[in-house]
């Protein structure tokens, strides 16, 4: 039997569709196969979906939606059923949809060796728990503000969750899903026994007092915290949060909940990094992670060019990380625009940015000390020469022409810093332009481990020191690493191919997961 394959066309999706093996008996049967299978793509809802934004961006009547739902290149008819169900669910979860197809995407060959895999999919993409919640606060002039709370634990099959709070005025539920479930699969990858969860709040903390954010982070826990515990779940840092949000929170915390949990806290570093490399974690951890796999192809990196993207937690502890390699970082950026420096940042440069970003000032401002570094106004940094990209600003930041840049800029690899970085259109062009992806699930899984070791007991007692972190740190990245690398092997996709990292470790993860849910009753 010919065992090639044929593919059909959406002109409305404008993707190619999914492989077929050959028809056997010839030419008139492979094209009637096509137009079953272009007939059953035509029915489903995501193909409604894009044709009913084709309309809506053609009659100027019709509401356009702002960021549309992108339809993934036809899946099998399995996987298709299964992000068309979430979608059916919430419709308007864009961020989720999209990280859903993602990873629905990488374990279609998993589908296809084994079906029980469906139903237990089809229950992980439902979270455990959804908390929204009020969170009402006075602001310096006594005036009263109310902004909406977020916490998703999305799975505790594995243990107790952990994952990041987020405060930025574009939180939702979605985003919130979002995080949750990639910080599902991101743990599950890890060597910890961890369920993940995501939230946060459409609060800004830009521009607000010293007093307005803690007002607002007591408020926030007030009703946060009756769902939290080590047992339960743990938050951690993530856009807008950093170790001042964490202080208040924690306080809060302790006051409203110390009683019920005594003898079960390790120290008041529970889930505040006041002093430990929490914070640094993530930053460095990815550099570890482009060390490890350029050693692969017996490089280093010492010398590359890394263009940077974002100026905050993980991109400044990228950058630092860095300059100790003896990489050469050239940009970092911010939502205003972004900042080239050709020669690269070293250790005095570097101490020169942290001062502008700790006051808060603009990054133009770097020009008056450095005047052959240059500062771009809404733009981003993908277009400059590098051989390393570090996205670690938020996600979608590189869209299908960033990809474009990025390649034609020699970039190689594309290490991401910020959970779903890349669009699923700029994730095509990077594929056929042979960057390889390191995705965050396995790169910037340093403040899981980090999380882990300051809850454990024996570092409590030892104070582990800024190296024993680190090479715990590099051993648990080599870790996920080569679980990636395992299973991307098993379900075929070669080491060097441009995805086998994403598809490796969505497969060890959801592998990792479906075991221990199998395992309970897939409850
Ligand atoms: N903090 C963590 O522990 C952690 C862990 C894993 C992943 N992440 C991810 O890393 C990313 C950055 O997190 P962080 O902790 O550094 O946050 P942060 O708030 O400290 O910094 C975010 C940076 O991104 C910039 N930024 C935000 N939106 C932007 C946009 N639309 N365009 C350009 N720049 C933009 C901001 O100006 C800021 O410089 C996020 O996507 C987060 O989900 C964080």
């Amino acid at each position: 039997m010919n065992e090639g394959t044929s593919r059909i066309f959406c002109s409305v999706c404008r993707e190619y569709g999914r492989k077929h093996r050959r028809n056997p008996y010839g030419n008139e049967g492979s094209r009637n196969m096509q137009m079953s299978a272009l007939e059953e793509h035509n029915n489903s809802l995501l193909h409604k979906e894009a044709l009913r934004l084709q309309m809506a961006s053609k009659d100027k009547s019709l509401p356009i939606v702002e960021r549309p739902i992108y339809v993934k290149p036809l899946m099998s008819k399995t996987a298709g059923s299964i992000v068309e169900a979430v979608f059916r669910r919430d419709p308007h979860d864009v961020e989720f949809i999209q990280s859903v197809q993602e990873v629905v995407h990488s374990l279609e060959p998993v589908l296809v060796k084994n079906s029980q895999y469906v139903h237990i999919l089809e229950r992980l993409l439902e979270p455990e728990r959804m908390i929204v919640f009020r969170v009402p606060w006075m602001d310096d002039k006594g005036e009263p503000h109310v902004n909406r709370g977020f916490r998703v634990q999305f799975s505790q099959a594995l243990g107790p969750c952990r994952g990041g709070l987020r405060f930025h005025p574009a939180m939702n539920l979605s985003t919130a899903k979002f995080l949750g479930f990639e910080q599902t699969l991101k743990n599950a990858l890890s060597p910890y026994k961890l369920g993940g969860a995501g939230g946060g709040s459409d609060f800004d903390p830009k521009g607000k007092s010293e007093n307005e954010i803690m007002r607002f982070c007591q408020s926030f826990m007030d009703e946060l915290y009756r769902y939290l515990g080590p047992d339960q779940d743990l938050p951690a840092e993530d856009m807008g949060v950093g170790p001042r949000e964490m202080g208040y929170l924690f306080g809060q915390y302790r006051r409203l909940a110390g009683g019920h949990f005594q003898g079960n806290f390790t120290g008041p570093k529970i889930f505040w990094s006041g002093s430990s490399l929490r914070t640094e974690a993530t930053g460095y951890g990815l550099v570890f992670f482009a060390r490890l796999l350029l050693a692969e192809m017996n490089k280093e990196l010492k010398g590359l060019r890394c263009a940077v993207s974002g100026s905050g937690k993980i991109a400044m502890h990228v950058i630092e990380k860095l300059l100790s390699c003896g990489a050469i970082p050239i940009t970092v950026s911010d939502t205003k625009g972004f900042l080239l420096d050709e020669d690269g940042f070293d250790y005095v440069k570097f101490s020169v940015l942290r001062d502008i970003k700790v006051q808060q000032r603009c990054l133009r401002d770097y020009l008056k000390s450095y005047t052959r570094a240059r500062y771009f106004e809404n733009a981003k940094p993908w277009n400059e020469r590098c051989d390393i990209a570090f996205p670690c600003a938020t996600q979608n930041e590189i869209e299908q022409s960033d990809a474009l840049n990025l390649v034609n800029s020699g970039c190689r690899i594309l290490i991401e810093g910020s959970n779903m970085p890349c669009t699923p259109q700029a994730i095509d062009i990077l594929r056929k332009g042979k960057v390889l992806i390191a995705p965050a699930k396995s790169a910037s899984a340093g403040g899981v481990a980090v999380g882990e070791l300051e809850l454990n007991h024996e570092y409590n007692l030892m104070h582990w020191s800024a190296e024993d972190f680190e090479s715990k740190l590099q051993e648990m990245i080599k870790q996920t690493y080569e679980k990636s690398i395992k299973e991307a092997n098993n379900y075929g996709f070669p080491k060097d191919s441009p995805e086998a990292l994403v598809h490796g470790g969505n497969i060890s993860a959801f592998l990792n997961l479906a075991q221990a849910m199998s395992d309970q009753g897939c409850v």
